[in-house]
């Protein structure tokens, strides 16, 4: 892999890696672009195939949360860490707070909080080390697991791309197919079942399917035939690159919207299904509302504004739908957009009187 070649591609500012022999920590800290602020963006701990496929993830997901970040409105930049090891069995105290260190000599440029194999104790580990994390314990005065909070916005992302699928917002009476019911796929269900909607579930988990069926009677299916059944939504929250050249023929569903990031394999099969006239919700801009609640952190947390933010994501997802009808473009297209419109925007609004941190009036010494 050419590394800098690619940091070249996407002009990614950083790319860290980060070695301690004791505690087995191998992780690589991505950053993409702080245009808007510090990178902000979760550790995700994985069993790579390689190195390689490591670096590519943390790359892809720093560049993701950099559009996820400036779509939601925040003042953050982009970035990802990923941890090398099994979120099961190779975790330890030092790991974390060794991690904890590389990013407290990162000094505010990237900030971290809860990914895909990482939880809320990792975090109050990593802040034994640094102030920079999000999602510590509420214990902290801090928000905690963000799923739930990304859920609520996944559903009110949803919501919205019903009213243009359907002519109305209302869930009731629809057949929604979730995939995966993991930590936010869980509590999406909840508010799905509470507005009256069918549920269809699969997980390669089948306590997980199980606790779907008995608690929200949903019908369980097999992981493969999640992309085939009749239904009126598709819910992917589990993997990414889940839309692809296999799975789009069989896909009945009128509206695409999950919690899965990078759910497209690659921009094309944006195009194909808005051909096909699917209403596509874009990942980054529906399941914003984690990062949207540990970001507030950064003002002193408060749950109800956090809250009154995610909501704001039916009113995000209204506005890519009707920049994607107003240019004739697809939806992915409209969100990258608005976010490297909002980039631009800020870039250039960047302040002009300051230099080295110091106002260039102010008087020193
Ligand atoms: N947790 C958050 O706040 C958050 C925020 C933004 C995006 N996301 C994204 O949403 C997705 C889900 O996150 P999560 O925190 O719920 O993760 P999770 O690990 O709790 O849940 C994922 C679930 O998917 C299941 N799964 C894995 N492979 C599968 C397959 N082939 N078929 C069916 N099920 C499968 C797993 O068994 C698990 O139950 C991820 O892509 C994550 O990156 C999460
Ligand atoms: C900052 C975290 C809550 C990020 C989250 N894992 C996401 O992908 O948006």
């Amino acid at each position: 892999m050419e590394i800098f070649s690619y940091l070249e591609k996407y002009d990614y500012e950083q790319l860290v890696f980060c070695q301690d022999q004791q505690s087995g920590l191998k992780a690589i800290i991505a950053i993409h672009d702080t245009t808007l602020g510090p990178a902000l963006g979760g550790t995700r701990m994985w069993t790579y195939a390689s190195e390689e496929a490591a670096i590519e993830d943390a790359l892809r997901l720093a560049r993701g949360m950099t559009y996820k970040n400036a779509a939601a409105g925040l003042n953050l930049g982009g970035g990802k860490t990923v941890i090398i090891g099994d979120p099961r069995k190779d975790k330890n105290e030092e790991m974390f707070r060794a991690f904890g260190r590389y990013i407290q000599g990162l000094n505010g440029r990237y900030i971290t909080a809860e990914d895909v194999g990482t939880t809320v104790a990792d975090m109050d580990l990593i802040h034994e080390e640094t102030d920079y994390v999000t999602g510590i314990s509420p214990a902290f005065g801090s928000s905690g697991n963000p799923s739930p909070v990304t859920a609520y916005g996944v559903y009110r992302g949803m919501k919205a791309a019903a009213k243009e699928a359907f002519g109305s917002d209302s869930l009731e009476g629809k057949v929604v197919a979730v995939q995966g019911v993991g930590n936010v796929a869980y509590n999406l269900c909840r508010h799905l079942n509470e507005e009256g909607a069918t549920l269809i579930v699969t997980d390669i988990n089948k306590e997980a399917v199980q606790k779907a069926v008995d608690e929200f009677g949903a019908r369980a299916v097999d992981p493969d035939e999640i992309y085939s059944i009749e239904c009126d939504i598709y819910a992917p929250c589990a993997l990414g690159a889940v839309i692809n050249d296999e799975t789009i023929p069989h896909i009945k569903a009128k509206v695409i919207a999950g919690a899965a990031n990078n759910q497209l394999k690659d921009p094309k099969h944006g195009d194909i299904i808005h051909e096909l006239g699917i209403i596509y919700a874009p990942d980054y801009v529906i399941n914003a509302g984690g990062v949207i609640n540990v970001a507030d952190e950064l003002y002193g947390y408060n749950s109800d504004r956090a809250l009154k933010k995610v909501e704001q994501i039916y009113n995000n997802i209204a506005k890519v739908i009707e920049i994607a009808k107003r240019d004739g473009i697809p939806t992915y297209l409209a969100a990258d957009r608005m976010a490297e419109e909002r980039i631009e925007r800020m870039r250039n609004s960047r302040s002009q009187f300051l230099q080295n941190g110091h106002h260039i009036l102010s008087r020193r010494g």
